[in-house]
This record gives structure tokens, sequence and C-alpha cells, in this order.
């Protein structure tokens, strides 16, 4: 049996608002996340999909231990859970290499193997002929790539991706789902994907987890790993039904806090 990466039993979380009342963001969410799985997570706007993911990376702080990741309670951010971000979070004044190893360069690997993993991964995102390059001289797609490659550079175990694609347009989106399917499968890192695109979850994801509007709670966990020659139709059938279930939730959901 899989063992799980992410455990997460009867979370709640409230942000302080700035009237002093707190809002609401999560409440009693339960979640497993087996190690080396693709997991989507689905909800209206404001449901608390970044805050999830914010709070498993650690960047978010939670009284007690609902959140487990490998056994352990998360106290804090750790190199074994790595984020993207939808805006590419990268360092204007570095190079794309230098963007690459800088999390390396933290973590003090010798320089000679910083570079010659900066390199690989630099090659495997597609960008090679492009290390030398600033962020102001890339594509939006390109950033996201140097992005991905800056994050895996560090060999989190965990994956944690917040609408990472939600800035590109369609034909870089689906070069992009593309690439991360082969790096997810290469590399058999647990991934946490938040998206509002149903048919990017079904067709990257082995699980959809489908939350309510704020307050967030988790409305239905939906097995999407087709494979075989039914897979085609399969998607399409688990798009339809889940479109249903998130469109009932935006319906209603009240406009974005
Ligand atoms: N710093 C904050 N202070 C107060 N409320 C916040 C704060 N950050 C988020 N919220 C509220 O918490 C709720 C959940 O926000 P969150 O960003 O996690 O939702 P989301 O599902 O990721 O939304 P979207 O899909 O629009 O990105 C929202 O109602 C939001 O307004």
């Amino acid at each position: 049996m899989k063992t799980a990466a992410v455990a997460i039993n009867r979370l709640s979380y409230s942000y302080a608002a700035s009237d002093g009342r707190s809002v609401l963001a999560l409440s009693d969410v339960s979640l497993v996340v087996e190690q080396g799985s693709f997991v989507s997570l689905l909800g209206p706007s404001g449901c608390g999909k970044s805050t999830l993911l914010y709070l498993i990376g650690g960047f978010l702080k939670q009284e007690g231990t609902a959140i487990h990741v490998d056994g352990v309670p998360v106290t804090g951010p750790g190199p074994d859970r790595g984020i993207v971000f939808q805006q590419f979070a990268l360092f204007p004044w570095r190079t794309v290499l230098g963007n690459v190893v800088y999390g390396m360069e933290k973590q003090r690997v010798p320089r000679a193997e910083r570079l010659d993993r900066a390199h690989k991964l630099i090659r495997d995102v597609g960008l090679a002929g492009f290390e030398a390059s600033y962020p102001s001289q890339l594509s939006g797609g390109m950033r996201q790539r140097a992005a991905i490659a800056r994050t895996l550079a560090v060999d989190p175990a965990i994956l944690l991706m917040d609408e990472p694609f939600g800035a590109l347009d369609a034909q870089t989106r689906g070069i992009m789902q593309e690439q991360l399917r082969q790096i997810w499968q290469a590399t058999g890192k647990t991934v946490i994907f938040v998206t509002h695109d149903v048919r990017e979850a079904v067709y990257l994801s082995q699980k959809v987890v489908v939350m309510s509007k704020r307050p967030g709670t988790i409305k239905e966990i939906i097995d999407t790993s087709f494979e075989g020659s039914e897979a085609d139709a399969r998607v399409q059938s688990a798009v339809e039904d889940i479109w249903q279930q998130v469109k009932l939730e935006f319906a209603d959901a009240p406009a974005h806090a």
C-alpha cells in the first residue's frame, strides 16, 4: 500500500480580517494524499484552495497538528515541500541559471554538482539556450518553466502548485501540462495542484478534490486515474460530472471577499 505523503485531519483555518473579525476560510477538512500521487484541488473562487496549499507548505501558521507530512506535523516551511505560484516568482536580477541554482546554493550543494543539476533541469523544462537570459527577456511560459526548474532543483518530495498555468495562453498551457505530466511520471513526486480548470484537473490528476464555497470543505473526492482504451471517453464523462458539481458551488458562491 502507498504511504501518505500528506495527511490532513479535521483542519479548520481562520484569517483575522482588517475589521477585527475573523474569516473562516477552511472548515473541518480531512484529506490523505498518497506518496507519488497527483491530486488537484478544485472549487469556486475564495473557497480556500490556496489557503490549504499554503498551510501544507507551512507558509501559513496553524495551531495544532492537523497536517502531517510523512508522519511529521507541519510547523513551518521545509525543503521537502516546493511551491510554484501563478505569478512566476523568479528573482529578476538573476539569470535563468542563477535562479535555478539559488536553492542549491542555500543548501550548500557543491558548485559542480549544482551546475550539472541546473543544466539538466533547464534542458528538461525546454529552456536550453536561455541559461543566461533574465526573466524580463522571457515569455510568460518560459518564466514559468524556469520557476518550475527552480523549485525542482532542490528536489522536494512534494510539489505544491497554485494555478501555475493560470496566466498562460491556451497553447502554452497545453504544452506545460504535458511537460508537467512527464516530470511527474519521471520523478515520482507527490503533486498537489490548485486549478479552476476542470479539464486540466481531470487530465493531470489521479484524484480531483472538489471543494465547497467558503468556508471551504471537501465536497467530493473523485478518482480520475484513467488508463487504457476507454480513457478518453472516461475523461470526458468525468469532466462533465465534475463540472456539474463545481457549477452548483459557483452558482451561489459569495463574491470573492
Ligand atoms: N490575508 C487574508 N486575510 C483575510 N482573509 C483572507 C486572507 N487571504 C484569504 N482570505 C480569505 O479566505 C478565503 C479563502 O481564500 P483563498 O485565497 O484560499 O481562496 P481560493 O480558493 O484559493 O481563491 P481563488 O480561486 O480566487 O484563488 C477567501 O474568502 C479570502 O478572501
